[in-house]
């Protein structure tokens, strides 16, 4: 359906002003259905219909569920989606009910329903296509190749927000593999942010009520979690945690002076390289990517409800128009 092959944007204004000449966005927005999820659900789905699944069925925050309901809509299978009850940003909600998803609503979290969906799974004939599923982490990691084809090597830092951790896990395969191939020369440092609401790997503990307006990191026990600290470990990088204020700053910069408009999850890779910088990270000369893991457009609530612009109503005459243009 066109999934990857997604565009990596050079800062113009963030970087230059956060001492990084080069830092670039990989704006995963742009897959089928606005989020990084497409990469590996067309490789679980096709598996799937490999093994006559009769379906496929996730547990999501949101992104997981469209991606899930858009392919197997494609595929013609049915998919059944688990999403917390009240807790799924209204534009991915949308998506599933127009792929024509079976949804779920689950009077609990994320790690609830994800419980729920590895059960049910292991006795019916219905694929789980979560990112425990590792057709997803393979499909995923091919946006550590394309980075690395662009840049002709990995970057020096790539920052990351961090839920279930499938794609720090997926980022950091690809990019070993492609160094064990010879195609990169370096490694980069896995810089993964969680919430500090919803952070487990931080804490070292899992969160039982994760919390955070980023919805779609909201997760309190990730699957991938014993992946994603080695591939902070072994890249010598971090996993930390950025406020829900950091991320709604760097949700608003990355509009307003990159014209680029993520959700609220993706914005916490931005977040991150602000903090680091902050307290004293040397940028000097260094690649550094952070993922843009889905479009603004998935939580149109968010974008108004913290939108900073001011809006004005005018009367259907140029008078009004004018006495706005000179007053704004
Ligand atoms: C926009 C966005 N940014 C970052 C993440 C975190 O990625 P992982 O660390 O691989 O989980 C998600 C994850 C969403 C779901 O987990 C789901 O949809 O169920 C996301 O939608």
């Amino acid at each position: 359906m066109g999934e990857g092959d997604t565009p990596l944007v050079r800062s113009r204004q963030l970087g230059p002003e956060l001492g990084c000449s080069d830092l670039f966005f990989k704006l995963e927005g742009c897959n089928p259905t606005g989020s990084f999820k497409d990469r590996g659900m067309v490789v679980a789905m096709a598996k799937a219909l490999e093994e006559r699944s009769v379906g496929v069925m996730c547990a999501s925050t949101g992104n997981t569920s469209a991606s899930a309901a858009a392919y197997a809509a494609y595929c013609n299978l049915a998919a059944w989606v688990l999403i917390p009850k009240g807790e799924v940003a209204l534009g991915k909600l949308a998506q599933a009910m127009a792929y024509g998803a079976r949804i779920l609503l689950v009077d609990g979290n994320f790690d609830a329903a994800l419980a729920l969906v590895r059960e049910f799974t292991k006795t019916n004939p219905i694929t789980l296509v979560n990112s425990v599923n590792q057709h997803r982490i393979e499909g995923q990691k091919t946006a550590a190749f394309e980075i690395s084809d662009v840049l002709e090597d990995a970057p020096d830092y790539l920052f990351i927000p961090v839920g279930n951790a499938g794609n720090i896990t997926a980022y950091w395969r690809g990019f070993v593999e492609y160094h064990q191939l010879g195609r990169n020369e370096i490694l980069p440092k896995m810089m993964g942010f969680q919430a500090e609401g919803a952070a487990p790997i931080v804490r070292g503990e899992p969160v039982p009520y994760p919390q955070t307006i980023a919805s779609a990191i909201r997760i309190g026990n990730p699957a991938s979690w014993k992946f994603a600290e080695r591939a902070r470990d072994q890249s010598g990088g971090v996993i930390d945690a950025v406020s829900d204020d950091e991320i709604l700053e760097a949700y608003r910069l990355l509009a307003s002076r990159e014209g680029i408009f993520g959700e609220p999850a993706s914005a916490a890779s931005v977040a991150g390289l602000i903090k680091l910088k902050h307290n004293g990270l040397d940028l000097t000369g260094k690649r550094v990517v952070c993922i843009i893991t889905g479009s603004g457009l998935k939580d149109p609530d968010m974008a108004v409800s913290s939108a900073q612009a001011d809006t004005v109503e005018v009367k259907p005459n140029l008078e009004a128009i004018e006495n706005a243009i000179m007053e704004t």
